[in-house]
């Protein structure tokens, strides 16, 4: 069967998935995309090979399959709601929606009631393998600090009401320290990763997020600490954030290919 996808936003992340479809990086269609800046959308679609039609969300529903997410977190409720009702499955990006347990739970419902499947890749970081496999036993404390340079985290709630100049900062400085449960509403566009970490590992009361404006890099560091049964884990990533925006990094994005593909695909690999 070949995958019929569509895209709710073409972003930074929804037009690199898009090309990666169009190029067949991802052996499925790209049928239709949707981004609330319709003439942008138009303009990108006649520039891919397949020309995805540009359509709202209730008819891309209906078209594809495969409906991906890439928008916002405020997006997510009715994308994944529309999407699961009709019988199609949803891979989500701004996972820090499903820190809301009703929403969560209602969408977990609609997709056993309906034989799909709710997709989250894992994003900007790495070893989400390893933190699932070890949570199958007792877990102690995960950790994940954040650092991004200061156009990383601008418009951020928590910058804005505190009125925080981040331009001002000449070293690294950590600004919030936290449950993943505050930080993804503080950060909704910084640290979707902390959700998906959250959600495999001890929930988003327990995970511990820092977040710290780092004059000194250019790139988006993620470090994670794991600690249980298995033993402990260390991970850090330095991700080169994506050309069109600096909150959000390029790796994101190929996490979001890499996990269309394993769909498409029948071999499977990683925990
Ligand atoms: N899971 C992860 O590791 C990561 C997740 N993200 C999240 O993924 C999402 C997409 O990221 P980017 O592509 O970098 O963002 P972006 O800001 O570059 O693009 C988002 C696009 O969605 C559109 N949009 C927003 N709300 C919409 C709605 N309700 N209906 C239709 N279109 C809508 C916007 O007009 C924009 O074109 C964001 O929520 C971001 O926070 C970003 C980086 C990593
Ligand atoms: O792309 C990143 O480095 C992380 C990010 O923005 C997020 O998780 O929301």
């Amino acid at each position: 069967m070949m995958f019929k996808i569509g895209i709710v936003g073409a972003g930074a992340i929804g037009k690199e998935i898009a090309r990666a479809i169009d190029d067949g990086t991802v052996p499925a269609r790209l049928v239709a995309l949707w981004d609330r800046k319709v003439d942008e959308a138009e303009e990108f679609a006649a520039s891919l090979a397949q020309k995805p039609k540009v359509l709202p969300l209730e008819d891309l529903v209906k078209e594809c399959n495969i409906v991906v997410e890439a928008a916002s977190q405020a997006a997510v409720r009715e994308v994944a709601i529309t999407a699961l009702s009709n019988s199609k499955s949803v891979m989500i990006m701004s996972v820090g929606a499903l820190s809301d347990k009703e929403l969560l739970e209602q969408i977990k419902a609609l997709a056993r009631e309906h034989h799909c499947s709710i997709y989250v890749p894992s994003g900007a970081i790495g070893g989400l393998d390893a933190v699932k496999s070890a949570s199958i036993k007792h877990v102690e404390c995960v950790t994940i600090t954040t650092r991004k340079p200061a156009r990383g985290l601008k418009g951020a709630p928590f910058v804005v009401r505190n009125n925080i100049d981040l331009d001002k900062f000449t070293v690294p400085t950590e600004i919030f320290s936290g449950p993943a449960a505050i930080a993804i509403k503080e950060f909704p566009a910084n640290v979707n990763v902390a959700a998906s970490l959250s959600l495999v590992g001890i929930g988003f009361e327990k995970t511990v997020v820092k977040v710290v404006v780092d004059p000194t890099i250019t790139r988006n560091v993620h470090e994670i600490h794991v600690k249980g049964d298995f033993g402990d884990f260390h991970a850090k990533i330095e991700n080169v954030p994506s050309a069109t925006n600096p909150r959000t990094s390029y790796l994101a994005a190929l996490s979001a290919i890499a996990t269309l593909k394993q769909v498409c695909e029948p071999l499977k690999i990683g925990t």
